[in-house]
């Protein structure tokens, strides 16, 4: 049977959860066999190259797009079940918003459409970017638009918020205005957050989970503080400018071989060559190993693999 625990024994704890999760376009699949959990509360980042699924997972939990196999739950409730609808709220690439609103109907329009509104909040972020009010959308530049997006998902008061890259055309000083007030609602309402995103350094400053799927295969999933200590990067002596037959002991992420040195991220299986200097590498580093490396094998902390048995197509 499917293992159902959470992470602090309370129902619904997973605020994303997938078994076999797949997704095929025309033939090909965008997502395949994926099988994770994100617990509440955290902000998770999402992370791959072009094409390697992203986009395909935060439409699937939004309901954007149908799976072909597996199952996607929110909160422990499955995302085609309408209970879901309210608990989460979704930023995506494009923002649709109605170019012909002004701001202030479509701060509106967000009180109509949600019960649990919260006016003050919304008008704070548009506020704080100076956006008038009275502005027409379509007359609005794009990161101006962006902050009325994310006044809009902020204003629903979501128990989840899902982001497709969503800082990427707000400027440097706006960007660290919504890296702090994401933050600050993850810590102070338990908002859990999942968000796309190609910066790297961005994610290292907010995130305390990660997500990294590559070829639509999830390749590491789980806590970062769990995640990077486990892997070392190692550099030493090549023999005659091949790789020493001792990486073989231990799992390599990638490698590469520079003169008379090699260099190798690695996930170390027991004790390491004294002829080797090694140092704890940064989440980027690891992230771009494992950017550069799609096939390189896949890693999972405690609680963040979940068990894909008894799933059946859509
Ligand atoms: N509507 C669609 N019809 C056909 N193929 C699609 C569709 N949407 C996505 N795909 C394909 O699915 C794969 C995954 O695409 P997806 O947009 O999820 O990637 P991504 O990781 O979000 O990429 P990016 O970082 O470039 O935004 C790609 O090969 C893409 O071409």
């Amino acid at each position: 049977m499917a293992d159902t625990s959470t992470p602090n024994g309370t129902a619904g704890s997973w605020a994303l959860e997938a078994r076999g999760l797949g997704k095929r376009y025309l033939g090909n699949w965008a997502l395949r066999d994926c099988s994770f959990r994100i617990p509440a509360g955290r902000i998770c980042g999402l992370v791959g190259p072009n094409g390697a699924g992203k986009s395909t997972l935060l439409c699937l939990a939004t309901r954007q797009v149908q799976r072909t196999t597996g199952e996607l739950r929110i909160f422990g409730v499955p995302v085609d079940d309408p209970a879901v609808l309210p608990r989460f709220a979704f930023l995506g690439q494009d923002k649709p918003l109605f170019k012909r609103f002004t701001v202030a109907d479509t701060l509106r329009m967000g009180a109509e459409l949600n019960p649990g509104w919260d006016a003050a909040a919304a008008e704070r972020i548009v506020r704080s970017g100076n956006v008038p009010a009275h502005a027409r959308i379509g007359t609005l530049s794009g990161g101006q638009r962006t902050r009325v997006a994310f006044a809009l998902a902020f204003g629903k008061r979501p128990d989840l918020l899902l982001l497709d890259e969503p800082m990427s055309d707000l400027d440097p000083l706006a960007r660290d205005e919504m890296s702090t007030l994401l933050m600050a609602e993850a810590v102070e309402r338990g908002t859990t957050v999942v968000m796309s995103s190609h910066m790297l350094t961005e994610l290292e400053d907010m995130c305390d989970y990660l997500l990294v799927v590559a070829g639509g295969r999830i390749r590491m999933a789980g806590d970062a503080d769990a995640l990077v200590p486990a892997h070392t990067l190692v550099t030493g002596v090549t023999r005659d400018g091949a790789l020493p037959a001792e990486l073989d002991r231990h799992t390599v992420v990638e490698s590469r071989v520079q003169g008379r040195q090699f260099q190798a991220m690695i996930r170390p299986k027991g004790p390491l060559s004294a002829d080797w200097e090694s140092v704890e590498p940064s989440l980027e580093e690891v992230l771009l190993a494992h950017l550069r490396s799609p096939d390189a094998p896949s890693l999972y902390t405690q609680g963040a693999r979940v068990d894909a048995e008894g799933t059946q197509a859509a």
